[in-house]
């Protein structure tokens, strides 16, 4: 008799080490470049943010996802917005999660978003909106360091495009259940990608599941750590870098026994901002790996693509005809 197994995902279980960094390091600008080159990816400790304000919000997103059914349905399907569950994004892909989509940008909020604080408490949306204050505040810091560090002229000229009122970024919550059966087996809760934003950050409960991939291809599991946050590099900063940053593929499999909760700010810069490599990294334009578009462009570019598709394409060159033949 054939035994077909089902095919399990291949990833290293030793912990990679991760860089954890500690902003009031005055080392700390060095250390986040260099996490931002070789992984995409580091772990933020001392940060400050108020514990009771992540503990309230966490326990109020619980209730949210436990409200029944037909309240949730009543903010969903999502528009990206919104409340969604299985379904990721407009092309097909699905995953064993049920999130909440919310727009950062006041004057950008769809009904959908709206929707969703109907559902919810006053004091959800009042602690939802200090949080994205508090991770704009945080993006903006890291991409300011970055600054420094890089030597990126004028000042302000990565950190302003989260930091200004027009920034269109975003806030997601995304809930993986626990599996009923202690025997199910792990499954893909959100599949691999990267996020085309110019930086994400992380935080979940202490439920393990998040996983990146490194350079040489493995997927490592980052262990999880509900006091510290994560910074996720996208796709944006890896095009204005002229990718010194690496945008890093991530995914999260579900866990049998526990269920995770992770809350993701996605700092994305205004609508009408031209992205293109910066000129003080690059000096001479035919350097440039990537060409100029709005992230207007880019972001309803993504929305045709696939969760695992590899959006930067859209923005790579086209090389000569005589070389791209080749
Ligand atoms: C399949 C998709 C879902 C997504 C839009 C896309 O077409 C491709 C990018 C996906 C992603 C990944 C990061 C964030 O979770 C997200 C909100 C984003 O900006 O890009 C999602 C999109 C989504 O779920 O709407
Ligand atoms: O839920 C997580 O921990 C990560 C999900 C993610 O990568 C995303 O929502 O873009
Ligand atoms: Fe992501």
């Amino acid at each position: 008799m054939v035994v077909l197994l089902q095919p399990v995902p291949k990833f290293k279980t030793s912990p990679v080490i991760i860089p954890v960094l500690d902003l009031t390091d005055p080392t700390a600008k060095t250390q986040i470049v260099k996490a931002c080159e070789e992984l995409g990816f580091f772990k933020v400790v001392n940060h400050g943010v108020r514990p009771d304000l992540l503990t309230k919000l966490y326990e109020e997103a619980t209730k949210l996802f436990a409200l029944p059914q037909s309240l949730k349905d009543k903010a969903g399907p999502p528009d990206p917005f919104g409340y969604g569950s299985k379904r990721i994004g407009l092309k097909g892909d699905v995953g064993c999660v049920e999130y909440i989509l919310l727009n950062a940008n006041s004057h950008l909020q769809s009904t959908k978003t709206t929707a969703v604080f109907r559902e919810t408490p006053t004091i959800f949306r009042e602690m939802v909106e200090e949080y994205m204050e508090v991770m704009k505040g945080m993006s903006t810091k890291v991409l300011e360091m970055v600054e420094e560090e890089l030597g990126i002229e004028p000042k302000g000229k990565l950190s302003k495009l989260v930091k200004v009122e027009e920034s269109d970024s975003c806030l997601r919550m995304n809930y993986y259940k626990e599996k009923e059966e202690t025997t199910a087996k792990e499954e893909i809760g959100f599949g691999e990608h990267t996020d085309p934003q110019l930086l994400s950050v992380l935080r979940s409960n202490d439920t393990e599941g998040l996983q990146i991939c490194l350079k040489d291809g493995t997927w490592v599991s980052v262990p999880p750590d509900h006091s510290s946050f994560f910074v996720i590099v996208g796709d944006t900063l890896q095009v204005m870098t002229n990718g010194k940053f690496k945008s890093v593929k991530h995914r999260v499999l579900t866990n049998t026994k526990r269920s995770r909760l992770s809350m993701i700010y996605f700092g994305g810069p205004p609508l009408t901002e031209k992205i293109a490599p910066l000129a003080c990294l690059v000096p001479k334009q035919e350097d440039y790996l990537y060409k100029e578009l709005t992230w207007s462009q880019y972001k309803s570019s993504s929305y045709k693509t696939k969760l695992g598709d590899y959006r930067l394409g859209l923005f790579e060159k086209q090389l000569p005809f005589s070389l791209s033949n080749i």
